[in-house]
């Protein structure tokens, strides 16, 4: 498929005048063409408009016809063939099996999204029977659905080109709830943004939608991206990235006359908990386990596990020296942008660095340009504590291990870790009584507990959560990944004593579009139709 350069805005191609945005080959360096040219104020206008002006047709198409354009953009996306795959590669340097397995992540994540707004529970539809006689007040006929907020800008995130970018799950999620979306394309992989953005607004066509249901618009984050979220015809925002950056969009969406969610996916170390008895058990095979995920795709996952407490002793240090080779044999892997090689090189030179920080190893020397070299660190309890910045992120195939005297003390670093997306625990069946203290502490710090498993590669379902306490996510009540995100771009509305001929369909007497239900509080399952 041929690249233009062109924003999509609506069904206008429109080349932006604010200065050329290139994606760079992280293998090699190279320029990609073809020059991007970054949007400004007006194109953040138009797009915004467009879909605001497609809100309320859009919001109230049928169940089947939303999950139907779901389902034509998952084709269109696979239509795209080797093209997108090779681009997506260049621009990423993630190889083109890891890239195949993102686009059937990317493609699955928007057939279950499909199937979930067929299903309709999502409406949450509760009734309370009127009452006339009650005294001293009659009680009205209330009956609740949930509505779309209204246009949602999406933040493409780099280290997801397609699964968490332009078609990915913030925009599956959406477009699902009823939302137009405006995407904000990461400015390290447009070419693979725009043919994704070509592939959902064929969509929008195909299935006769209006033309601002989706738009996508390149341009600098701070100045573009930070006027897409001050726009006030945007009601939330979907990011993923750094803690910076979605601190800074929080501020700028609480700044507004309107206020509006900001859900952003930001920083997580993941602790992985080495249990004592498990720990005896099978030191080598966790060290394997442990190094896979952490080196797994360069380290540039947020869910990679950046930090592992154990009690000190001969198998924790059988687990280093397992580790350390591990990790000392792995190859420098090439990193998606420059600017996050700079970045992931200067944060483990400043672990290396530091007094409390003994660097137990590191991988093979780099070999390109931009690739970074994993690497172990060790330090203890005391001084992981005494130091904030050891708990910072290093987006990269880095961990830090924090040797703790005993349990007690592992429980207590626990309690002072800050909202993870993660936390692990590898244990025995000689480790439940400790398991079962730690439980309660990691329930309070992270979004999902895992046990004998590691951190990377989220499964997309019905019962995942991918998020989690501030600094993981911006809104720990939500997940990204998985159904329950449609819940981010819902609001209830109550219609009280509303006449049948008012009342939406879901809601009318009769049940017509045969959805689940609750009467007065005793859920009705939706009739098989
Ligand atoms: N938690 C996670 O999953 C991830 C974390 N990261 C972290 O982020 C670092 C940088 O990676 P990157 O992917 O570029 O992440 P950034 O957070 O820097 O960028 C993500 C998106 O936000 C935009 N942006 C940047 N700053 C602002 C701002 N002040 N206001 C509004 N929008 C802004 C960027 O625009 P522009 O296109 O102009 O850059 C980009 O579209 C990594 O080194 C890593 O630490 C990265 C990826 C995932
Ligand atoms: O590991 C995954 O599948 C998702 C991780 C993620 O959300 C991220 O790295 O940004």
């Amino acid at each position: 498929m041929k690249i233009d350069g062109d924003m999509l805005i609506g069904a206008t191609r429109l080349h932006g005048a604010e200065g050329d945005i290139h994606a760079i080959d992280p293998r090699n360096g190279e320029r990609l063409a073809p020059a991007y040219g970054g949007g400004g104020p007006d194109e953040v206008a138009r797009a915004c408009a467009l879909a605001a002006a497609a809100f309320d047709a859009y919001r109230e198409t049928s169940l089947a016809a939303r999950a139907g354009f779901l389902e034509t953009i998952a084709q269109n996306i696979l239509d795209l063939g080797d093209d997108l795959i090779e681009r997506a590669s260049a621009e990423t340097g993630l190889p083109r099996a890891r890239i195949e397995g993102e686009r059937g992540r990317t493609v699955g994540q928007l057939r279950l999204f499909a199937e979930e707004v067929r299903r309709g529970d999502w409406l949450g539809l509760r009734f309370d029977t009127p009452s006339p006689e009650r005294r001293p007040a009659p009680r009205p006929d209330l009956r609740l659905r949930h509505i779309p907020l209204g246009p949602v800008a999406v933040f493409g995130a780099s280290n997801f080109p397609l699964a968490f970018s332009a078609a990915g799950g913030d925009t599956a999620a959406a477009l699902a709830a009823g939302c137009p979306v405006v995407v904000k394309a990461h400015s390290a992989h447009p070419g693979t943004s725009e043919m994704v953005g070509c592939a959902i607004r064929a969509a929008v066509a195909a299935c006769g939608l209006p033309e601002g249901v989706f738009s996508l618009l390149f341009g600098a984050g701070s100045s573009m991206g930070t006027a897409l979220v001050a726009h006030p015809a945007i009601k939330a925002v979907g990011f993923t990235g750094s803690r910076r950056a979605g601190v800074a969009l929080m501020a700028t969406a609480a700044a507004r006359a309107e206020p509006i969610p900001v859900y952003a996916e930001m920083s997580s170390i993941n602790p992985v908990f080495l249990l004592p008895v498990a720990l005896a058990a099978r030191a080598p095979a966790i060290a394997a386990g442990f190094v896979a995920s952490l080196v797994l795709g360069a380290g540039q996952f947020c869910t990679n596990p950046g930090l592992v407490l154990a009690v000190g002793g001969p198998d924790l240090d059988r687990f280093l020296t397992e580790a350390a080779a591990a990790v000392a044999a792995a190859p420098a892997t090439t990193m998606l942008t420059p600017a996050i090689h700079a970045a992931y090189d200067a944060g483990r030179l400043r672990l290396g660095a530091h007094a409390a920080v003994a660097t137990l190893a590191e991988g093979r020397p780099a070999q390109g340009p931009f690739e970074g070299r994993p690497a172990l660190f060790a330090t203890d309890a005391a001084q992981f504590l005494a130091d904030p910045v050891l708990q910072e992120e290093t987006f990269g195939a880095s961990s830090l291990v924090v040797r703790c005297p005993d349990v007690a003390t592992l429980r207590a670093v626990a309690e002072r870790l800050d909202g993870q997306l993660t936390a692990t625990l590898q244990m025995d069946a000689g480790d439940l009584d400790d398991a079962r203290a730690l439980l309660p502490v990691l329930e309070r710090r992270a979004g999902r507990i895992l046990v004998n498993g590691y951190p990377t590669g989220v499964e997309v379902g019905h019962a995942m959560v991918h998020g989690g306490p501030f600094p993981a996510t911006s809104d720990s009540r939500t997940t990204s990944v998985g159904t329950l995100a449609i819940r981010r771009f819902l609001r209830p509305v109550c219609y009280q004593d509303l006449p049948q001929a008012l009342l939406p369909a879901a809601l009318r007497d009769g049940n017509p579009l045969g959805l689940a239900r609750s009467v007065d509080g005793v859920p009705i399952v939706a009739p098989a139709i």
